[in-house]
């Protein structure tokens, strides 16, 4: 095995949290740091242009190409379940939406783990930190940070319809969903400048790659942690990986920091030893550290397309149809980067309440002017939109396994989407109410028609067995290495993101979640990868 040299910090996956991380640890010019990418550089095409994510998805230039497990819950099928291999990681393919969720999200992490430090109030400032938001700083948004938050450059007739008719269903206009109440209904801010994505790799990377102490790794898929023993237990020095066909070792001095995904960490840890004795030893693989808590507790919001025709309305199912009009939105993106090509795949967004008896709302809306029966096929010929509407706190809980000790089997990933009562309570509810928003005087010039998932599903019984036939991953999975109190024999990090039981080694990335947020994904893992680096800083200066 050839050495790649000794480091302070070993970083493994340059995704969302790994590049944020890699960033930040390199500003201490004292300190060494070694980013490990699996995936390529971020140089191709359609990572750059927005629509080009429908490229991106199934490409394995830039996905792992995993699958869930057949699903129950979906009747028995398996879905693809996109993530990115790439620098930028999932953020290079990703819908570019900017979301923090809502700030009871945060407060219950708070109670879960004993912690205050991750409150709302106490993380707002890790969100503001690196943001630079178009309206300029405030109470909640900051300016003049790496990660750039712009609005849209398109409007929809249908959508504007849409967001009427949610008005007229009781959801109110609002313009911002960050400030820690996300309720309401407006187009979503997109993580993109001026129509360009705008992903983690160019605003946390590329201004930092010259920087002497940070050494980036790409084409280099880390096959396990380097775990030695001393008098006090186990301790991680350092990952083996393989590189250009070679096996390589790097050695930390400090920390390995594991920023590979809520797939990608809990395949490693358990690949390392530490995980569920029982699993790993049914594939050979000696415990290290006997934690039940690795791979288990996946969430994911599913999100149930229900897709209406439309008359009258301009739609892209209709706009792309025909090469004229596939030209001008070339054209248009060429000279302006705007249209449907500098789109992020949902523009117009709505966060609402399944049932008047809850809290905060619980249910979030896609709304998209375009129409397809799966990802990866074409858009449908006639005109359409998609109200997808996702359970934000689903109460299903999942896991990722191991299939075998050879690093480079994809693991075993099962949603167990719709698995609970109340799952499916909420789905049925959620169906019920597209329905009423679709009905409301605001749309009804566009005749809208339910396509899918069709009229002939009606009782609360039949609108749950619908969603179990159109629903689908909305791509953000988490939890599988929780963050918890000492005494949670489910925990994997404590709440300074420490693995329990194995000195030497953090994981900083989506799968730290205890409980999914009530929104997307991507902005509150940087915020984690964020708040690691000063929970690693502080560990460390005084050393
Ligand atoms: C198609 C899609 C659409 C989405 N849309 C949105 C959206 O619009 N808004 C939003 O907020 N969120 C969205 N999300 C979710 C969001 O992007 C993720 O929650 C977030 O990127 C997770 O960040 P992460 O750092 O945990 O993992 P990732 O960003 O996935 O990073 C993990 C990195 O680790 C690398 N890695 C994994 N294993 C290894 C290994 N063994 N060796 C070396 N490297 C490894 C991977 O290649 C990857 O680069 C979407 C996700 C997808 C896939």
């Amino acid at each position: 095995m050839e050495s790649a040299g000794e480091y302070d910090y070993v970083i493994v996956g340059a995704g969302s949290a790994g590049c944020v991380l890699a960033n930040r640890l390199s500003r201490d010019k004292d300190a060494q740091v070694l980013l490990i990418e699996a995936g390529g550089k971020d140089d191709y095409v359609w990572i750059h242009i927005p629509v080009g994510y429908l490229h991106c998805i199934g490409n394995p230039r830039t996905d792992w190409l995993y699958r869930t497990e057949s699903d129950a819950g979906l009747g028995g099928r398996s879905l693809i379940y996109p993530r990115g291999k790439v620098l930028g990681g999932s953020s290079s393919i990703n819908g570019m939406i900017y979301m923090r969720g809502q700030a009871g999200d945060y407060d219950r992490w708070a109670e879960l783990t004993g912690d205050p430090g991750w409150r709302w109030d106490a993380v707002l400032p890790l969100f503001k930190q690196s943001e630079d938001y178009h309206g300029g700083a405030s109470a909640v948004h900051g300016a003049g940070g790496e990660w750039r938050v712009e609005k849209q450059r398109l409007s929809w007739k249908i959508l504007d319809a849409f967001r009427e008719a949610a008005e007229q269903t009781g959801i109110a206009r609002v313009d911002d969903f960050n400030g820690g109440d996300n309720a309401g209904c407006g187009y979503f801010d997109v993580n993109q400048k001026r129509g360009i994505r705008w992903n983690a790799s160019k605003a946390f990377l590329r201004p930092v790659a010259g920087r002497p102490n940070l050494t980036i790794m790409t084409g280099c898929h880390v096959e396990r942690l380097v775990i030695e023993r001393d008098e006090h237990g186990p301790v991680c020095r350092g990952v083996q990986f393989t590189g250009g066909g070679t096996a390589w070792n790097a050695r930390a001095r400090r920390e390995t920091l594991l920023t590979a995904g809520a797939i990608g960490s809990p395949h490693i840890l358990q690949l390392s030893g530490i995980g569920p004795a029982a699993l790993l030893q049914s594939h050979g693989i000696t415990p290290v550290a006997d934690l039940a808590g690795v791979g288990e507790n996946l969430q994911d919001h599913l999100q149930l397309r229900m897709v209406y025709k439309v008359k009258g309305a301009k739609t892209l199912n209709t706009m792309a149809s025909t090469w004229y009009g596939k030209m001008k939105i070339g054209l248009e993106y060429a000279l302006r980067q705007s249209g449907p090509m500098s789109m992020a795949p949902s523009q117009l967004g709505a966060f609402a309440r399944s049932d008047p008896g809850v809290a905060t709302p619980d249910l979030e809306y896609h709304v998209q002017p375009l129409s397809l029966e799966k990802f990866g096929e074409p858009l449908h010929a006639f005109p359409a939109f998609t109200a997808s509407v996702c359970h934000l706190r689903p109460t299903s809980r999942g896991q990722v396994r191991i299939v075998s000790a050879d690093s480079f089997a994809a693991p075993a990933i099962a949603p167990h989407y719709l698995s609970t009562a109340e799952d499916r309570k909420t789905a049925a509810a959620a169906l019920a109410l597209t329905r009423r928003i679709v009905a409301a005087p605001a749309l009804q010039p566009f005749a809208p028609e339910e396509f899918k998932p069709g009229l002939h599903f009606q009782t609360e019984e039949e609108l749950a067995q619908a969603a179990g036939t159109i629903g689908t991953t909305i791509f953000h999975p988490v939890g599988t290495c929780k963050m918890g109190r000492a005494d949670d024999p489910a925990a994997v990090v404590d709440p300074a993101l420490r693995v329990i039981g194995v000195r030497g080694l953090r994981v900083a990335d989506a799968a730290i979640m205890p409980n999914i947020t009530s929104g997307n994904t991507n902005s509150p893992t940087m915020m984690i990868a964020e708040k690691a680096a000063g929970l690693i800083h502080a560990c460390w200066k005084n050393r």
